[in-house]
């Protein structure tokens, strides 16, 4: 007798341990250095049993993939979240058949340093470094990123000549503050998980210069074109990448009507403005080397 067919099938999947909150520290003498991540692990691969009929037989406990985060920081260290994660992934990838993918998601926290103790830290009120590597029938994809770069330009900002309709209240603006929380992601050109030349921490402070730079220094008539003027600055600066996504919330700031208490507000003058927390606009788009594939997902809240 033939099994009747399954009428419901089990479609993507993956599986791992997610916020692994691990710290690395290493003392040379009386200086210490700290490394600071939150690891999630992403495995899938041949899961058809144990969803199908509760055969546990190739799954690695989601546990196991949590002690072999703890247990590659002190075997090899923590160099980089990029090279870190490159670890973890080709090491899931390669000791268990069941296991064709492994993503490897890292978030780093910065800290500087306090006082002249040598081992005395305050956390960064910086933003939040992130790495991403993916681990697939040999191939490894490596993304860097950012997110929580908060920046604003109080002048050299306008937003004018847009569509109106008969919903437009917006006032066309010439001197407005511009202000965004950045999120960035970027893809390394390398498939073989190879560090960029300077180094995965150096390619990182390079390409988080680059978007700086290019926020302060574009007038903007809009955030879409400062947007891609950031992107199109990183990827003619930096090492090896091929493409970038960033994802630009408008923190609004409104210029407010004072005149009911007799007072002007310019923005020459030194204006009051009211910062808005929402709605926000939210400009997003991905920017690419001529030729390049995009592959860095649309919806970086699913990377
Ligand atoms: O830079 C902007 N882009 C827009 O698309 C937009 N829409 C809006 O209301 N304000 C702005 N600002």
């Amino acid at each position: 007798m033939t099994a009747s067919p399954r009428p419901f099938l089990l479609g993507p999947n993956q599986y791992g341990k997610a916020e692994i909150r691990v710290l690395k520290t290493t003392r040379d003498g009386a200086t210490h250095h700290v490394r600071d991540l939150n690891v999630s692990v992403a495995l899938a691969g041949d899961m058809d049993a144990v969803h199908y009929d509760g055969s546990n037989a190739g799954v690695l406990p989601t546990d196991t993939a949590k002690n072999t985060v703890f247990a590659f920081a002190r075997r090899h260290g923590i160099e980089s979240p990029e090279r870190f994660g490159i670890e973890l992934a080709r090491h899931f990838t390669t000791t268990q058949d069941s296991l064709h993918r492994a993503r490897i998601r890292i978030e780093e926290y910065a800290w500087e340093r306090t006082g002249d103790t040598g081992h005395s830290f305050v956390r960064a009120g910086r933003e939040t470094r992130l790495a991403q590597v993916t681990c697939e029938g040999g191939d490894v994809e490596v993304l860097s990123g950012l997110t929580g770069m908060t920046v604003m330009n109080t002048t050299d900002s306008e937003f004018t000549g847009y569509v109106k309709d008969a919903y437009t209240t917006l006032p066309e603006d010439r001197d407005r503050i511009l202000a965004t929380a950045v999120t960035a992601w970027w893809r390394h050109r390398e498939t073989n998980g190879a560090a960029p030349g300077p180094g995965w921490d150096d390619s990182y402070m390079a390409a988080r210069t680059h978007l700086l730079d290019a926020f302060a220094g574009t007038y903007s008539l809009s955030l879409q074109q400062t947007l891609y003027r950031m992107g199109a600055h990183v990827l003619e600066l930096g090492d090896g990448i091929d493409e970038i996504r960033l994802s630009l919330p408008n923190k609004h700031h409104f210029r407010l009507d004072l005149t009911p208490f007799d007072l002007s507000n310019e923005a020459a003058e030194g204006a009051v403005y009211f910062a808005a927390d929402r709605p926000y606009g939210l400009i997003e788009a991905t920017v690419l080397r001529a030729g390049a594939a995009a592959l860095i997902p649309a919806d970086l809240a699913n990377l």
